[in-house]
């Protein structure tokens, strides 16, 4: 895993938004793994602005959300297809038909679950798949226990889960009991994760993730056997890390490396 640490969540955020962008400005038709909660926030309003300012374009993109609550249909204010329009969707050129969120109100979910993920893999695959973690290390809503190889379905959600979002929704009474979500063994097939977390709440999550052993008990740690993941986190999350001077010194690297300045890595010298 690429580790970033960024002074800031506003930081790691534009950061993250710029990732996001080259991607877009490479390959125009993308599809987009997208993620909700507080962590991309920034990030996208980000991209707002740069497609408003540099007319980043999100005509030909897809994108493809991982998680929505049980029960709640778009116009509800904490349903995830509610919180994509209002931070991203309505603000920026997508095609409304090319915006997948799962389906809250499905009738069938086995049925929805498996349509969902033939249309990942009719549109060719998630390229980039954006991702925050709870507090108790999950992705999406694969709670602690999920299969490493799990595919989109529903799960019952943890109470640790529910007391985190209970803010949303005005008491932990209200928040749904179950979820949508993509498994982890879908997300393992995303080309690139991009992985946020900022605060202190995130600390041990975080490390766990990065440093600890993979377990089901924290889903994210299935991201180690991912081929191309970049953390992104603030100083407040990434403060148990114990390799930091490694991660600082990658990027260093890395930094000369994109500039050509190879002879100051001692590539070329005698
Ligand atoms: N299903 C979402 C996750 O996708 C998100 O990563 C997590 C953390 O949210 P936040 O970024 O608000 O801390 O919350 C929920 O559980």
């Amino acid at each position: 895993m690429r580790v970033i640490i960024e002074s800031d969540a506003l930081a790691a955020s534009r950061r993250a938004a710029r990732f996001i962008a080259d991607q877009i400005r490479r390959k125009p038709d993308t599809v987009l793994g997208l993620a909700t909660g507080s962590s991309p926030l920034e990030t996208y309003r980000e991209l707002i602005r740069l497609h408003q300012t540099e007319g980043l374009d999100f005509a030909q993109v897809t994108t493809f959300n991982l998680d929505e609550y049980v029960g709640l249909g778009p116009s509800h204010p904490q349903s995830y297809r509610h919180f994509m329009q209002q931070h991203l969707f309505d603000h920026v050129n997508l095609a409304p038909s090319k915006t997948h969120v799962p389906d809250g109100r499905a009738l069938d979910f086995e049925v929805h679950c498996r349509v969902y993920e033939q249309q990942i893999r009719d549109a060719g695959g998630i390229d980039l798949q954006l991702l925050g973690i709870g507090t108790d290390g999950h992705i999406a809503f694969n709670e602690p226990g999920s299969s490493l190889g799990s595919r989109t379905r529903l799960k019952t959600l943890a109470s640790e889960t529910i007391r985190d979002n209970a803010r949303f929704f005005g008491g932990e009474e209200k928040v749904p009991r179950l979820a949508v979500t993509m498994g982890v063994g879908t997300i393992l097939e995303s080309r690139r994760c991009l992985l946020l977390a900022f605060g202190p709440k995130k600390a041990e999550a975080v490390r766990n993730t990065v440093e600890g052993p993979i377990t089901a008990q924290v889903t994210a740690t299935a991201l180690q056997l991912h081929r191309e993941v970049v953390g992104i986190f603030d100083e407040a999350a990434a403060r148990l890390l114990v390799r930091r001077d490694y991660y600082a010194e990658v990027e260093r690297a890395q930094t000369l490396l994109e500039a050509g300045q190879y002879r100051a890595l001692g590539i070329g010298n005698q």
